[in-house]
Formats: C-alpha cells, sequence, structure tokens
C-alpha cells in the first residue's frame, strides 16, 4: 500500500534505497542464493540466526525464569552438581531437569562439566553478583502474562497486572494509596537499587554539594548508598505518603534518621520541600507522560536555588549498544504499566531546557544498558 502524505525530499533517496534494498531481500531466489555463495554465506547464517532469535527470545526469557524459580543459580552456588542432585532439589524429574540444564547451558546460564554434572555458566554466575535480579526477574511473570496479547495491549483493550502492579498509575489520587497498595512495587524498587545507585553514584556529579533531594525517593535505598559515599551531603527523600512511611522506617532501622529527612507528598499535587542545592529524579521521568514531567521539572526548578543542580537517572531510548532495551522494552513495559515511555537524551534536554535549566547534558555511565545520567544547572 502505498503512503499518500507527502515526504521530506531529503528522504526520498532513502526510500528508494530501502525499497530497493528490501525487495531483494525479501525475494526467496536471492535467499537461496546468498545461502548457497560461499562469500555471502556466512551473512545468511547470521540473519537467518538473528530473526530466529527474536522468535525464540520469549523461550529464552521461560528458561531463565523456570531456574530462577526452581533456584537453580542458588543449587549451583557452591559448585557443579549432578542432574541427580539438581533434580532431587528442585522437585523436577531427572529428564526434565536435564532438559532444563542442558537449555539453560546453551544461554550460558550453566555449564556443562562432564558426568551429568552442571555449573553456573557465565550468566549464572553475574546473576549471582547482581542482588535484587532474581525479584526482578520473577516479576516478570506479570509482565509476561500481559504481553500474552501484545495487540489488545497496543490498542489499549487488555486489562494489565503490570498497570496494577504499579498503583501510581492508576486513576485515582496517589497520594491516597494505601500502605497494601505500595509495599510490594517499593520492594521490587528497593531490591534492585543495589545494581543502580552503584552506577549512579560512579557517575553522579555530587562532590561540593550541600543537599540532596531524592524525588520519588522509594523505600531511601538510593540515599542510604549516598549517605554512605557523601558522609557531609544533607539528604532528603520525598515520596507518596504511604511509601514515605516505608522509608521513615528503614531509615530508622539504619540508624539513619539524622542522616535523612523524609517528606511525604503527591507531587502531582503538592510543592516539593526547598532547602536542597540538588535534586535526584532516579527511574522517576519515564513513568509518566509529558504534561507531568513537564510540571514535575518546573516544580524541580522552582524548588531549587540559584546554582542548584537537577539530576535525571533512568534507562533511556537509544542507549549505546542496547537499542532494544528502550525502545522495545521499556516501552512496552511502560505501555503495560498504563504510562510514561522511555525518552532519548535530547527529548530529556528539551524537557529540562523547556522547564528553566541550563546546560542539560547527558553524563556517560559505566552501564548505559542499565542506566544513563542527564545534569542540568537551575
Ligand atoms: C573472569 C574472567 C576470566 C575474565 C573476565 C572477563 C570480564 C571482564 C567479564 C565481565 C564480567 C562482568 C563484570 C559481568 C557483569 C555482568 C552484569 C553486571 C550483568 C548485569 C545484568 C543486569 C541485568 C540483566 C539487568 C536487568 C534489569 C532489568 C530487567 C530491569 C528492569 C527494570 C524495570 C522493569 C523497572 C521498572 C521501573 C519503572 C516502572 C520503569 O519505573
Ligand atoms: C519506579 S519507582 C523508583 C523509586 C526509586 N527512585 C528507585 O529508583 O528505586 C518511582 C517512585 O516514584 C514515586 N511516585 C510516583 N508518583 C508519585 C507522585 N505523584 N508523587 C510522589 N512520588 C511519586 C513512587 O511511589 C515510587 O517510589
Amino acid at each position: 500500500m502505498k503512503d499518500p502524505t507527502p515526504r521530506d525530499p531529503s528522504s526520498v533517496w532513502r526510500e528508494r534505497w530501502l525499497a530497493l534494498r528490501n525487495g531483494v531481500l525479501a525475494s526467496p531466489r536471492f535467499q537461496r542464493l546468498a545461502a548457497a555463495f560461499p562469500l555471502t554465506r556466512p551473512i545468511a547464517r547470521a540473519r537467518t540466526r538473528a530473526l530466529f532469535d527474536i522468535v525464540a527470545g520469549f523461550v529464552y526469557s521461560q528458561i531463565l525464569f523456570a531456574c530462577v524459580r526452581l533456584k537453580v543459580f542458588d543449587l549451583l552456588a557452591d559448585g557443579p552438581l549432578s542432574i541427580a542432585a539438581i533434580a532431587a532439589r528442585t522437585g523436577l524429574s531427572e529428564d526434565a531437569a536435564r532438559r532444563l540444564l542442558a537449555a539453560a547451558a546453551t544461554l550460558d546460564l550453566t555449564e556443562p562439566c562432564g558426568d551429568d554434572r552442571f555449573a553456573l555458566g557465565r550468566h549464572g554466575a553475574a546473576l549471582r553478583g547482581n542482588a535484587g535480579l532474581p525479584d526482578m526477574i520473577e516479576h516478570h511473570a506479570l509482565f509476561y502474562r500481559d504481553l500474552a496479547d501484545p495487540v489488545a495491549l497496543l490498542r489499549g483493550e487488555a486489562d494489565p497486572e503490570l498497570g496494577r502492579f504499579w498503583a501510581y498509575a492508576g486513576r485515582g489520587a496517589p497520594g491516597a494509596l494505601p500502605p497494601e497498595a505500595v509495599a510490594s512495587y517499593s520492594r521490587l524498587m528497593a531490591a534492585t537499587q543495589g545494581f543502580i545507585a552503584d552506577e549512579v553514584l560512579a557517575a553522579a556529579p555530587l562532590a561540593g554539594r550541600r543537599g540532596l533531594l531524592d524525588v520519588g525517593g522509594g523505600e531511601g535505598a538510593f540515599l542510604t548508598a549516598v549517605a554512605a559515599r557523601h558522609p557531609g551531603l544533607s539528604l532528603m527523600l520525598f515520596d507518596l505518603p504511604a511509601v514515605a512511611e516505608r522509608a521513615r522506617a528503614n531509615v530508622l532501622a539504619a540508624g539513619l534518621a539524622d542522616r535523612i529527612t523524609i517528606r511525604a507528598g503527591d507531587f502531582r499535587a503538592d510543592p516539593l520541600p526547598e532547602g536542597a542545592d540538588t535534586v535526584s529524579l532516579v527511574r522517576v521521568l519515564h513513568d509518566h507522560d509529558e504534561p507531568t514531567v513537564r510540571a514535575l521539572l518546573a516544580a524541580v526548578h522552582r524548588a531549587l536555588p540559584a546554582g542548584g543542580r537537577v539530576i535525571v537517572a533512568e534507562p533511556m531510548s537509544g542507549a549505546p549498544g542496547a537499542a532494544p532495551l528502550g525502545e522495545a522494552y521499556f516501552g512496552f513495559y511502560l505501555m503495560a504499566m498504563g504510562r510514561g515511555r522511555p525518552r532519548t537524551p535530547e527529548v530529556l534536554c528539551a524537557l529540562l531546557t523547556a522547564a528553566g535549566f541550563h546546560r542539560p547534558r547527558l553524563v556517560t555511565t559505566r552501564n548505559p544498558v542499565l542506566i544513563q545520567l542527564i545534569v542540568a544547572e537551575a
């Protein structure tokens, strides 16, 4: 079907090239020839594998999910185990355990070491070093169910479970959410701060700052990490009342009540507390649509003094080497959640400029796949 909308003249040549390339790639005769000819055969194989991997991706995810649910990586933490021992400890038959461990081995989750024994694979071992990751993987059961009919999700005809899990994404006033509505998402976010806070703190320009306000700071896991690394910084957390209550209990239990002040409120309705010269928004903006983000950034600007600084930390669209994680993974995750979108650094910089901030800039983290930073001055 030809698109009747007028085209930008600069795209004409690109579209002609795409038509030519795609016509060739779609031809079964070309595909047969490319696979037969020794010089193009490796390319044909790689393309076949790449497309097959997209088809199989969900199966790979379920194999990882089964390993996490059955605690296979915990079982192998002390060294290789035989299939008989793994079967006994997971409650699987030996045949099922062998099928799972062999499949996991092809994904580098486990590694065969002869005599029907398996060790942790490279990914299985890395997973053990990331506290909170198994919780995050198990949480995906909801997302996978929401994705069972992606077309219904795209058409807005589904009733996604993620929308209920992230209670503040619902229609009601988030400030009135009861404790039980925020408990599970707050626990999950706190559990996954381990691999976020390290990256953010390695890159965040906090030297010489006096006070940090963490907006949407959850249970206080990020500020607890900040407190350990920046002993001179005064710290304040702002979150919904039911979440702030959890933060208060955690901060008290960690003996940090004199370091971290907790303030409760709804940033869509209440002013932000003043007094800090730096504000962080960690995994907050991507949860919200444009009007909320604009209003929130303007409120952050109002709360900051001259010389103030804002730090936005979240996974972003178009991260180098990880393009599908932004638009595909977080794009669909946030669609199921019911609001928000992953944004490129350029879009975030433009939103910060519109809110009155100066010199918005991308600060590269050690691991942009997980999180990136934008810093701007008030
Ligand atoms: C050892 C020898 C011989 C050589 C060394 C070679 C070498 C240098 C190897 C590297 C080893 C290494 C450092 C490995 C490190 C691996 C790491 C750090 C792996 C980390 C993996 C992290 C993953 C898979 C993270 C996944 C995160 C997810 C799925 C997050 C989802 C977040 C969501 C859904 C957030 C929701 C919040 C909302 C609603 C969007 O606001
Ligand atoms: C995805 S979580 C991130 C939590 C924390 N910053 C982290 O990275 O672990 C988003 C946080 O924003 C908070 N939040 C959402 N809407 C809010 C609102 N209207 N006012 C205040 N906080 C809000 C949530 O309660 C939640 O703690």
